[in-house]
């Protein structure tokens, strides 16, 4: 077992929007959470990255837990007046000792994630000057760069065109495999996390309304339930696929 929380709660102005969350994650697994807007799949993410006070348990490796979970923000602030290299080597500020600077090998492994996310040509641009989605890769590169063992994506694609969304979601997959990371990511879409997690966490306002295997949790009738519109699982060449449910009754298709 890589990490497991139990009880999760969280606070936010008075009001509790995380009502104890259970989660366990395995070494090299992927575990996708989905869920409506206001689910609290950004909260989670946060509760367990460290960056929200929460309550009940939450067991991970030994040492600070920035070294042992990296979490890349869904709006993340980019720094004025730095570069991308600089912005990607803020990853690596983790693993630096008191007083230490940034090693050759910081800044080798920070050159490696911004060659593997496409980013070499944007090394030395002001990481405020990239579009939406070559910022999305930097953030993903620092992320990466923090060489954890845990990876907290929220949204890592919202941003990305198609070509990007799945070269980002690939590179993900990749590390995990070579390396045997474990990934929590939160994604609004459905046969993307199918695609991607080992399993799959479905929040509804702020509590677990199912966890399982993907074609175990995207079961037409949760689902349209947990997101309130009538919503259908197709399987298209062993792909799940949701969509908007299709009235056969309306007649509207029939002459
Ligand atoms: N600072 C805050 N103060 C009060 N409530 C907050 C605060 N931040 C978030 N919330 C509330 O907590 C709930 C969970 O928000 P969260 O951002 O975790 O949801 P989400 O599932 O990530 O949503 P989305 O899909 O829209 O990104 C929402 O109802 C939100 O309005």
């Amino acid at each position: 077992m890589r990490l497991r929380a139990a009880g999760l709660r969280v606070r936010l102005r008075r009001t509790e929007v995380l009502h104890g969350i259970d989660l366990e994650l395995d070494a090299g697994e992927w575990l996708g959470v989905i869920g409506p807007n206001g689910a609290g799949k950004s909260t989670l993410l946060k509760a367990l990255a460290g960056v929200l006070r929460h309550t009940g348990t939450l067991e991970i490796g030994a040492g600070p837990r920035a070294t042992q979970i990296a979490l890349m923000p869904q709006a993340p602030l980019l720094p004025d007046g730095m570069s991308v290299v600089e912005y990607v080597l803020l990853g690596r500020t983790v693993h630096l000792g008191w007083l230490r600077g940034e090693t050759r090998r910081d800044r080798r492994i920070a050159a490696d994630v911004i060659g593997r996310l496409g980013l070499d040509e944007f090394a030395d641009r002001p990481v405020t000057s990239l579009s939406g989605g070559e910022a999305q890769r930097a953030v993903v590169a620092r992320a990466l760069a923090q060489q954890t063992r845990v990876l907290l994506l929220d949204e890592p694609t919202s941003a990305l065109d198609l070509g990007h969304q799945a070269e980002v979601l690939s590179l993900v997959d990749e590390l995990r495999r070579q390396d045997g990371i474990s990934v929590i990511a939160a994604m609004h879409d459905l046969g993307s996390a199918a695609r991607h997690a080992d399993r799959l966490q479905l929040l509804a306002a702020g509590s677990t309304e199912a966890v399982g295997a993907p074609s175990q949790v995207l079961d037409p009738a949760v689902l349209s339930r947990v997101y309130r519109t009538p919503l259908d699982v197709h399987r298209l060449d062993d792909e799940l696929v949701v969509l908007p449910h299709r009235s056969t009754t309306t007649g509207r298709n029939t002459p």
